[in-house]
């Protein structure tokens, strides 16, 4: 008897922050968590997420047009069809539904977690296996105040927990953001790695500007300082800054990742499941970089514990991951929704060995924190910025 997807549900989650996150378009003070849970015949049930950052203001996807996508386009697509083959039950749903990449990488996620449980396997060795058992993880100063970005930083690499840190500019007036940035690296030296992601708020003759001082500054990355679509800018600028110019926005999937491969429209790629449209897609972007002398990195969208651990298993089978990852999530939330936490230790995060994600998720707390669930909190009711 073949196993087939029984039924697939969604939920919504909200988990406030340790403290406000303060990007160049939004701040966010809180996370909202879409989960999908993948119910298969044999009782085996798979897990993924799709969040995003500040409801629609950083990407074209919020989690409540995730869960929608997926319970009334996707969801009825699958039940019925066959659970053992992650791949073909995805090419249907792309078949028939076009985008919606966050809502397809959460889907394929659950199948895939689903399918490597079954094999009693981690998801990393259904993805080709490991070449590394930990992944260095940086953590992002961005509380918009400088003094206590430094004590965050201070804290942090004297816990063991991150000597890599990236800075959100973008939202001040250049000179002012680059002083924010020259101070906090002063204060750090050589004991940290300090990075900055402007998140596309900058044009070309601000970038030029900024890169330059950037460099005198002591910074060691530049992730997204141009829009997404200024593909020409971003490789004109690559090739003028002495500083490595990263994208992430811009890589949509693998389409884009090719693009920027050959204009040479970016020293590095932040690799994100969820804007490349799944894991595969992902790693596809993983191989174009590494084809294309083009340095690895493993991004994230601030996801919970289940989000941040699919892509760890992806990132943990990558042959080079030059720039290490950004998988800190778990760790901006207040609140862990996983009965285990993640093991993070040593600057790192440790790949779980159980099959499949190799997590669990502790229910109760989780329906807890739901917005349409029984547990209905205060933290949903009291959120004051936009969703
Ligand atoms: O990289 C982004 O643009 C989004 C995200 C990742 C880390 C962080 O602080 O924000
Ligand atoms: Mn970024």
């Amino acid at each position: 008897m073949p196993i087939v997807i029984d039924k697939v549900d969604t939920w919504i989650v909200d988990i406030p922050t340790i403290r406000p996150h303060v990007l160049s378009m939004t701040s966010i003070s809180r996370q909202v968590m879409m989960l999908v849970f993948v119910h298969c015949s044999d009782g085996v049930t798979g897990l993924g997420e799709g969040t995003t950052i500040g409801g629609l203001s950083y990407g074209d996807e919020s989690p409540e047009g995730m869960k929608l996508a997926i319970d009334r386009y996707c969801a009825p697509l699958l039940i019925g069809a066959d659970a053992s083959s992650p791949a073909a039950a995805m090419a249907r749903v792309r078949a028939h539904v076009v985008g919606n990449h966050f809502a397809k990488n959460a889907l394929e996620t659950a199948l895939l977690d689903a399918a490597a449980r079954r094999a009693g396997l981690p998801l990393s060795a259904l993805l080709g296996g490991r070449m590394r058992d930990r992944l260095p993880v940086l953590w992002t100063l961005a509380s918009g105040d400088t003094a206590r970005d430094i004590a965050e930083a201070e804290t942090m690499i004297a816990a063991g927990r991150h000597d890599t840190f990236k800075l959100k500019i973008g939202k001040r007036a250049m000179a002012r953001d680059i002083a924010h940035v020259a101070a906090i690296k002063q204060a750090l030296g050589d004991r940290a790695s300090v990075r900055v992601d402007v998140n596309q708020a900058w044009d070309e003759q601000t970038a030029l500007r900024g890169a330059a001082m950037l460099a005198d500054a002591g910074v060691d990355l530049i992730e997204q300082p141009l829009p997404h679509a200024d593909r020409a800018g971003m490789a004109r600028l690559t090739s003028r800054s002495r500083v490595p110019i990263m994208a992430d926005e811009a890589l949509r999937g693998p389409g884009d990742a090719l693009d920027f491969a050959r204009f040479r429209g970016a020293d590095a790629f932040s690799i994100k499941p969820p804007q490349a449209g799944g894991l595969f897609a992902a790693g596809r972007i993983a191989a174009i970089a590494t084809a294309g002398h083009i340095g690895v990195y493993g991004g994230t969208m601030l996801e919970g514990g289940i989000g941040t651990i699919a892509a760890a298993h992806l990132f943990s089978t990558f042959d080079r991951l030059e720039w290490g990852t950004e998988l800190f999530g778990p760790l901006l939330q207040t609140e862990d929704i996983l009965a285990e936490p993640l093991d993070y230790r040593d600057f790192s995060l440790i790949l779980p060995d159980g099959p499949g994600l190799g997590v669990t998720l502790d229910l109760e707390k989780a329906s807890h924190f739901r917005r349409d669930g029984p547990g209905r909190t205060a933290v949903s009711l009291s959120i004051k910025e936009p969703i």
